[in-house]
């Protein structure tokens, strides 16, 4: 790919995955979505302003008794008194919230606003002349979600297809069981937002659409099971779709070499006995067994499974190598107050950090970021259906996090800051613009390794990477980790701090054992600013290796270590 066609980037607000990927958009939509909570609840209802038996009665009821019952809330009075439900900063409480403003609000103007009835509904509410109507509809501290609306359409139903296939992701990366899910529960965390059986049916199509075989068969079975309780979908069309996943399956899977099957099937031929798929593991499962810890770059979709879960791949005499220290040598300044650092890996180095940003150095670089928010078209729904057993390829959904470039006014203080605690040239032209990515739940970066954005730059001198480092932006309630697929260990988002590491050997040769991916995030928000700096500027500070490939090391109060083995 040319460096023209990447550096075209496309305003992220006219891409459908806005409400998937962008955190701020996310947030403006739960609360607008609130205060018409608030608004037909107190109004509406309350004043009787709805005549009875209408159809717009009908409607804005339909719409709260979505939100009360999606949030679990007993009465009226309970939700309103206890309107912070964070919904954004939860999977399953975001689809719901997606679902509710995609269909049924959707509906309710629609309704509202019959007497306008020019077209089609589609071209209706995508109409100016429908936004222009309903703006008195909405409360006017909400401008920025109805300018997104008026300018750009509703929200689509793609919005509502990437928050499955996200749900998706979270339970095949944290192994998670449909049935905790759909209570509401992710990762032994409750939550009020449940799913009944239409929601499960809606995620299993997604799972069919994107080859993952056994969790649709998996969220078939749930919604069999809802929907014999809540009656909200008939149970012959849910058998039929049941028995077509089946089919789907078992013609893909092949007992005989299963072990190199995508990890997507189950470990054998399900039967159409209700319940079948219940004695049958994920062959998701039996690869991680067999292959994790593997070293190898092939087995990176595996470690990152474990990494991403907390594991660690280190031999107990790699892990007591590992320590944490007080630097203080590195810069004069340290020497009034030491900075803390940790080794989570030896050979490669990979050191972690602590309390190197402050607040409101955080604060502005995600508010500048915001600002000048850019997205790569590269979300394609769907995993790749790769010979390999473990790898995505890049033209599958690799990455689902808003990436943009920071020209944080400070940036200078920052490059200066990463100066002193590395040693390494930064400043200026030594390294490229603060990145910035903002993950949503269920938002993740396969793992990868830190290329520039074209195989010449990759080994010119003055582009390649010789470290990243990764600073942590926020704190993040529960999940996106950085793992480290070959060293074998993950970094903990902790605010403040920064992840540190070599893309190159001594030599400038690609090191492979840096290969890393961003874990799924899986409550709350996570923010990561990315400097790169380049390799070129460094040849006066580089410790002169006699042997090709040598590992660069991380120095420990000016002392290097002995190399671990
Ligand atoms: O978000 C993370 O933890 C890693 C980010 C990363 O690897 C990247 O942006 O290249
Ligand atoms: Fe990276």
């Amino acid at each position: 790919m040319s460096t023209e066609t990447r550096t075209t980037f496309v305003p992220y607000w006219d891409l459908p995955q806005m409400y998937a990927k962008s955190v701020p958009d996310l947030k403006s939509l739960e609360r607008f979505d609130l205060e018409i909570v608030k608004q037909l609840t107190h109004t509406f209802l309350a004043t009787e302003m709805l005549p009875r038996g209408s159809e717009i009665r009908r409607l804005a009821h339909a719409y709260l008794q979505d939100y009360y019952e999606s949030n679990g809330k007993l009465s009226v009075r309970d939700a309103i008194d206890n309107f912070d439900n964070r919904l954004s900063r939860h999977p399953i409480c975001t689809y719901r919230l997606i679902r509710r403003v995609v269909y049924l609000l959707g509906d309710l103007l629609s309704e509202a606003l019959q007497p306008y009835w020019t077209s089609t509904l589609k071209n209706w509410i995508n109409s100016s002349i429908f936004w222009t109507k309903s703006l008195k509809y909405f409360p006017p501290e909400f401008p920025h979600t109805v300018h997104n609306f008026s300018q750009h359409g509703w929200l689509k139903a793609e919005n509502l297809e990437i928050w499955a296939e996200k749900i998706l992701r979270l339970q095949h990366v944290y192994n998670l069981d449909p049935i905790e899910l759909a209570k509401g529960w992710v990762s032994y965390v409750p939550s009020n937002c449940t799913l009944n059986s239409i929601h499960c049916w809606e995620i299993s199509k997604i799972a069919t659409r994107t080859d993952q075989f056994a969790n649709a068969i998996q969220w078939l079975e749930l919604a069999r099971k809802r929907a014999s309780v809540d009656k909200k979908l008939s149970l012959p069309f849910i058998e039929f779709a049941f028995w077509d996943a089946i089919e789907i399956h078992n013609l893909g899977f092949d007992d005989d070499i299963k072990m190199e099957l995508g990890p997507w099937y189950f470990d054998r031929v399900i039967s159409h006995v209700p319940g079948a798929s219940q004695n049958a593991t994920k062959l998701r499962d039996l690869q991680y067994e067999a292959f994790r810890g593997n070293k190898d770059k092939f087995y990176s979709a595996i470690n990152y499974l474990g990494i991403c879960s907390g594991d660690n791949f280190k031999t107990s005499r790699e892990k007591s190598k590992l320590f944490c220290w007080q630097e203080f040598k590195i810069h004069p300044s340290f020497l009034i107050g030491p900075m803390k650092m940790e080794f989570l890996s030896q050979n490669p180095d990979i050191i972690q950090m602590y309390g190197v940003l402050g607040e409101e150095e955080m604060e502005s670089i995600k508010s500048e970021s915001v600002i000048d928010m850019r997205l790569e078209d590269n979300l394609v729904i769907g995993y790749d259906r790769a010979p390999f057993t473990f790898t995505v390829s890049s033209s599958s959904y690799h990455r689902s996090l808003l990436q943009s470039w920071c020209k944080f006014s400070k940036g200078r203080d920052l490059e200066k800051k990463l100066e002193r605690l590395t040693g390494w040239v930064v400043e200026g032209q030594a390294s490229e613009v603060l990145t910035v990515g903002a993950y949503s739940p269920g938002g993740h970066l396969h793992t990868h390794f830190d290329r520039p954005s074209s195989n010449d730059a990759l080994h010119n001198s003055n582009t390649s990477r010789i470290i990243t480092a990764t600073f942590y932006l926020n704190d993040v309630e529960v999940g996106g980790r950085t793992a480290f697929t070959s060293a074998g260990v993950g970094a903990d988002p902790i605010k403040g701090s920064l992840t540190l590491w070599f893309n190159v050997h001594n030599d400038g040769t690609e090191d492979f054992d840096t290969y890393h991916g961003g874990c799924p995030l899986l409550i709350g928000e996570k923010w990561v600013g990315n400097k790169w700096v380049k390799y070129a500027p460094q040849f006066s500070k580089g410790k002169c290796g006699l042997k090709p490939k040598e590992k660069y090391q991380f120095p420990v109060n000016n002392v290097y270590l002995p190399v671990q083995g």
